[in-house]
């Protein structure tokens, strides 16, 4: 083969493809079976797709004739995909250090909530902030998930909860969608938290009247790109009926539904995601066993957060009892001011502890599962020919060190490459 291609990792102790057969996700078994190749390379052409991924001496040899604008020696380290964060708030001013503190005093997340703080508080700053600001703190936040080895992630609206500020964060995530590396999946979640001054009833009739009808408009004309719809569907914000009648308007703009459900109190948010053909439903601290039946029926993923409730003290998500009905359980960061976290090598750590996942579950959560989740597992979370060439190289030789290693994913990952592009080479950064 002579051509020219974009990357050769080569050499590798391990390679982690996740899977091999065009799987969309992993249940089960399947989790726990990871396809991994020892001593193995990978070609990354120059449109950024996998073009062959296999045993070092097999690509050598067919590879031979072939030129790559950038090589690397991945001799004694490890290839995982890129990882997959399937839920965020990235996009917020004022932070809620003051209301961490509180919380370690005792104060529950709805005290706070209904007391006028936390997402409220939140909605107040960034109501106020230009884009401008909103777009560089994005910009940073996202570049940090990028360190920590995350290539594909979920950005949320929801700090406007009115027409004006909603769309200015769709902006914000538009334009770093357009600019940087990063593969963004856009949600509009304007259904976050009732504002202040109206009933959950106003609410929805504005989400349904106002913001949803300009949405199409901006979509249409090809302004803004929007993948999913969210709702928080909890006691006290926005019930079962709400609920339904935001999501189906999204669904019926052609919006993937992706929503908070079972949180705090069980709401049958797992029943009704499955009913109306969620492709994924986030949080299920209070998921009922008919819930999880559901889910598992519909193929809806559960998105699980562990470092939700982790600070907020919750019950964990029952995700064993998920991963045995054959649920397609994946993993995000919640990174949002309540939840300051923006590694997913940390999330898979608590998954591993705190939800008793195995480390090969929670990779498979955090890959392809995740990907799945935000309907981009045909071309993101494994490494498979003519997916995106998206991965991570690690110093270790063995990959659970990523997960094993709390907090030291900041030594472990070595490069981060999207497209075939190197986003990220930690050498280079050593110094700061
Ligand atoms: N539960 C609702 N939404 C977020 C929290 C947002 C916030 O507190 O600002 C979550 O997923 O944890
Ligand atoms: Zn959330």
């Amino acid at each position: 083969m002579s051509s020219n291609y974009r990357l050769l990792v080569k050499n590798a102790k391990q390679v982690v493809l996740i899977c091999n057969n065009g799987e969309k996700y992993l249940t089960k078994n399947g989790m726990q079976n990871l396809c991994v190749i020892e001593n193995g390379s990978i070609v990354i052409g120059s449109d950024g797709l996998i073009k062959a991924v296999g045993p070092a001496d097999t690509i050598k040899t067919q590879y031979s004739e072939a030129s790559f604008d950038e090589v690397i020696d991945a001799a004694g380290m490890c290839v995982v995909p890129g990882l997959v964060d399937a839920h965020t708030h990235p996009v917020w001013a004022g932070d809620r250090v003051h209301e961490f503190a509180m919380k370690l005093a005792g104060a529950t997340y709805m005290d706070v909530h209904r007391a006028g703080g936390g997402i409220h508080f939140t909605v107040e700053h960034t109501r106020a902030a230009p884009t401008s600001q909103l777009l560089v703190s994005l910009t940073n936040r996202l570049a940090r998930m990028q360190r920590a080895g995350t290539t594909t992630v979920e950005c949320k609206s929801g700090y406007g909860l009115e027409l004006q500020t909603e769309i200015k964060m769709l902006e914000v995530i538009e334009a770093a969608r357009r600019t940087l590396p990063i593969n963004i999946s856009s949600t509009y979640c304007g259904a976050h938290a009732v504002p202040k001054g109206k009933t959950a009833a106003e609410a929805t009739e504005d989400v349904l009247k106002v913001q949803l009808p300009r949405l199409r408009q901006l979509m249409s004309a090809g302004t803004l790109r929007v993948d999913n719809i969210d709702v928080f569907c909890e006691k006290g914000v926005f019930d079962l009926g709400c609920t339904r009648s935001i999501l189906q308007a999204g669904r019926d703009m052609g919006l993937n539904i992706n929503f908070h459900g079972d949180e705090l109190h069980p709401m049958n948010s797992a029943q009704l995601g499955a009913e109306l053909g969620a492709l994924a439903i986030s949080h299920l601290e209070e998921v009922t066993d008919e819930g999880i039946a559901a889910m598992a029926a519909a193929k809806t993923a559960a998105v699980l957060l562990p470092t939700t409730a982790y600070i907020l003290r919750l019950p964990q998500p029952r995700a064993r009892d998920m991963l045995e009905a054959g649920v397609i359980v994946a993993l995000g960061s919640d990174f949002n001011p309540n939840a300051y976290c923006c590694s997913m090598p940390m999330v898979m750590h608590l998954a591993c502890v705190n939800m008793r996942m195995s480390m090969p579950e929670a990779l498979a959560a955090a890959t392809i599962n995740a990907a799945y989740a935000l309907g981009r597992s045909h071309t993101h979370g494994s490494l498979e020919v003519n997916k995106h060439g998206d991965l991570l190289v690690l110093n270790t030789s063995r990959w659970e060190h990523l997960i094993y290693q709390l907090g030291g994913h900041q030594e472990l990952i070595r490069y981060v490459v999207i497209k075939g592009n190197i986003v990220y080479d930690n050498d280079k950064t050593m110094d700061f």
